[in-house]
């Protein structure tokens, strides 16, 4: 306990704490402990009345909510996520920026955004006609599902986090949240991408630290890439963590792709176990998607963003030369 204690206290905010240690240091709870702990830390329960029974009844019940059975898209990529925009949010240019509703919001999306994620894609689901597809009409199935279960747990006896926050506020959370949760859609990135670097662009003009407006979809634009860059920030990571992420993901793709085989259906993308190159796909993947959308963010938001760009030049370089 007192390595867990230290590690919650010590290097919460290290960028390379590893979330797979601290899952088997919490008995496979480390996602309500890592909401907990940066709850406490950021004093989210005080100033929004947050009773601690009813966060953590609610933690361990969207906890228990991640698919077990998924290897890369369970709570683990969950508590991944929700540490990644804590220490993003920790950053010199971001520390003033962001109003404590904007936090708390940001927090919970991040918290809830991939629960009961089936561990198969939007255009798996679409393809075979899922019970999901069809309830969400192909749009975004996964990220809404994801948020209406999260809402709907928050119905249950003793889990409501918001109940002593006025209605009026509660609403913009719920806003918010599903305005960060439904841009995780890759199918959204790149209109996201675009958005980001025309603010680059105007932001550049003032060539102030970030000064965000009061303009509600100014500040959500933000919000939004900042939870997307979380959301893909395991090329970020030391290569020994990467590691392990591709391999759970990996794993994901190849299980999806033994199904679409034997239903006889086209193998999605890095989907073939038999046809796949890994290190293929990675590069592919830090160069079209997760390299230009962290250079954007640099950009925008943080020029100290380098080490960051650096540990995603050194893995990318890693995966060509096996590639
Ligand atoms: C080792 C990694 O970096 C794995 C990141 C996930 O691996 C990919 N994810 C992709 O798209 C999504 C990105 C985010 C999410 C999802 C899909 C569904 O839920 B989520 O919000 O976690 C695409 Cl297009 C490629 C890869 C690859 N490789
Ligand atoms: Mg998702
Ligand atoms: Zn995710």
């Amino acid at each position: 306990v007192r390595r867990l204690d230290k590690m919650m206290n010590g290097s919460l905010t290290d960028w390379n704490l590893s979330v797979f240690t601290l899952d088997k240091m919490t008995n496979g709870r480390s996602l309500t402990v890592m909401a907990y702990t940066i709850f406490k830390q950021r004093d989210l329960t005080k100033k929004f009345n947050i009773p601690h029974a009813t966060l953590l009844s609610y933690l361990a019940l969207v906890e228990g909510h991640y698919n077990p059975m998924a290897s890369y898209h369970n709570h683990i990529h969950a508590t991944d996520v929700t540490h990644a925009v804590h220490v993003i949010l920790k950053k010199a240019p971001l520390l003033d920026v962001f109003t404590d509703l904007e936090i708390l919001s940001v927090i919970f999306s991040s918290i809830i955004h991939d629960v009961d994620h089936p561990g198969l894609t939007n255009n798996h689901l679409i393809n075979t006609n899922s019970e999901l597809a069809l309830m969400y009409n192909d749009e975004s199935v996964l990220e809404n599902h994801h948020l209406a279960v999260a809402f709907k747990l928050m119905q249950r006896n003793q889990c409501d986090i918001f109940c002593n926050v006025p209605p009026k506020i509660r609403q913009r959370i719920r806003k918010m949240t599903i305005d960060m949760v439904l841009a995780t859609d890759m199918s959204k990135h790149m209109s996201l991408l675009a958005d980001m670097k025309t603010m680059v662009e105007t932001k550049k003009v003032s060539g102030t630290g970030l000064q965000l407006s009061e303009n509600y979809n100014e500040r959500i634009q933000v919000l939004k890439c900042l939870l997307h860059c979380a959301d893909l920030c395991n090329p970020a990571k030391h290569l020994p963590i990467y590691s392990q992420w591709i391999e759970r993901v990996m794993q994901e793709f190849f299980n999806q792709g033994d199904i679409e085989r034997d239903l006889g259906l086209d193998i999605s993308p890095m989907c073939d176990r038999h046809t796949a190159s890994v290190e293929k796909s990675q590069v592919g993947f830090i160069d079209f998607i997760v390299q230009p959308l962290w250079e954007t963010w640099a950009e925008l938001v943080d020029p100290y963003c380098n080490d960051i760009l650096d540990e995603i030049e050194t893995n990318r370089n890693y995966f060509q030369l096996l590639s």
